[in-house]
């Protein structure tokens, strides 16, 4: 009895001393996921119509390599990262981590999960599979067949979360939208219908931010004629989106700036279907619009869309419940009294942020 006891007491012991390794196996994949997460992070607005994807390297509990995907057509993040370990005879004994299942395709580039076989990694920890149709779990599977222990699900929702525009785009099969407008205390857009400064500098720098991370930026035809928009990240370094102008009846004048050569501009009309430089008119129906709206942006391969109105424009999408999230910027010490009204919104706030006398409130859409 004593020995049984005695028995179990080490079977404990030993049980929890794997439940500790695996417990603590997993707190340091954790922190070399979240550096992988980091490091996607650098090219975040700059790899459409790719993911950002970030991967370490670690031998002997060390990070020897790190990559990021940087842009689509140059390589991925695993190549990247195998690229800059100096001793490549530690690769066969090093585990190599990456935020998004390594591809099995051929693209531009050849499949990394082939990569990772041929130079046979030990292990590979993975932060989520790949929806994408030419993926999905088949990168995993090739490392498996091959023999390589894969782990899978590490900071699986972070890695989600970095790329929400990308699975969005092909899980939904339509873009990433967030809606976003200035607001005075009152609920105006503007006053007397004319353009209108809400926001403060730093909010401005913030918003030019916000456009340089989403790949496309949209307005609806009556912000184009009275603000002649140019819709740039002019207050930042950092990339134009394309420009996407909803104009029916082709009222917006040639030479608006949202034609500027800065940034390709798509120009959704009744008219014409035609390329003209670096503006593409697509022609759409009216009826049924948002529902057509999406499928087009989705063929031209529009990942993301920042919605900067006017109210009619964003309006439209609130009653569709066609948004992923929202930025209402709020100017507590300004009233408009007469003008275009805000949009009504009446969502639950996630968080909120000050920039001077500026208010940033943070939505996001859960009733998708
Ligand atoms: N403070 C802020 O953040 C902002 C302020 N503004 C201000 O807002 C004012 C303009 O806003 P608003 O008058 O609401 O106009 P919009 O800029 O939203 O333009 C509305 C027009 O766009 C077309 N349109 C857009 N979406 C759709 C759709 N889903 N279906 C059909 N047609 C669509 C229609 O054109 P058509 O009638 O030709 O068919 C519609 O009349 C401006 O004065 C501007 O300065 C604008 C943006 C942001
Ligand atoms: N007035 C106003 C905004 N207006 C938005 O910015 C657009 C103009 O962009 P750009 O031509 O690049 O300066 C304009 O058409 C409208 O969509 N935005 C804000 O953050 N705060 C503001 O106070
Ligand atoms: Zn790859």
């Amino acid at each position: 009895m004593y020995q049984n006891t005695r028995q179990n007491v080490g079977c404990f012991f030993s049980k929890l001393s794997i439940f500790r390794t695996t417990s603590n196996q997993r707190m340091t994949d954790q922190i070399y996921m979240k550096r992988c997460i980091e490091l996607a992070k650098k090219a975040l607005g700059k790899t459409y119509p790719n993911p950002l994807v970030g991967s370490v390297i670690v031998y002997q509990d060390t990070i020897i390599g790190e990559g990021y995907h940087h842009k689509a057509g140059e390589n991925h993040a695993e190549i990247n990262a195998i690229n800059s370990v100096k001793n490549k005879d530690l690769l066969k004994e090093s585990t190599i981590y990456v935020s998004l299942e390594p591809c099995a395709h051929y693209g531009k580039t050849g499949p990394c999960a082939n990569k990772i076989v041929e130079i046979g990694f030990k292990k590979v920890v993975i932060g989520t599979l790949d929806s994408h149709e030419k993926v999905n779990g088949k990168g995993k599977e090739i490392l498996e067949k091959a023999g390589i222990e894969v782990v899978s699900g590490i900071l699986e929702k972070e890695c989600q979360e970095l790329n929400k525009r990308f699975f969005t785009f092909h899980q939904q099969k339509r873009p990433y939208i967030i809606l976003k407008w200035a607001q005075s205390n009152d609920g105006f857009l503007d006053k007397d219908f004319k353009p209108t400064s809400i926001s403060n500098s730093l909010s401005k720098q913030f918003v030019h931010t916000l456009r340089s991370e989403e790949h496309a930026i949209l307005i609806g035809t009556k912000t184009a004629l009275t603000d002649n928009a140019s819709l740039t990240t002019r207050e930042i370094v950092g990339r134009n989106p394309v420009r996407i102008l909803i104009d029916f009846d082709l009222k917006v004048p040639h030479d608006f700036k949202i034609f500027s050569n800065e940034a390709p501009t798509l120009v959704f009309n009744s008219l014409k279907n035609s390329e003209e430089g670096h503006v593409k008119f697509i022609k759409i129906e009216k009826e049924n619009f948002l529902d057509q709206f999406m499928q087009k942006l989705f063929e031209e391969q529009i990942q993301s869309v920042i919605i900067e109105g006017g109210s009619f424009t964003l309006t439209e999408f609130i009653k569709a419940g066609i948004w992923d999230e929202a930025v209402i910027i709020k100017n507590e010490n300004l009233n408009l009294i007469h003008g275009t009204k805000a949009p009504e919104f009446e969502f639950e706030l996630e968080k909120e942020m000050q920039l001077r006398d500026n208010l940033l409130y943070f939505y996001r859409n859960n009733q998708k």
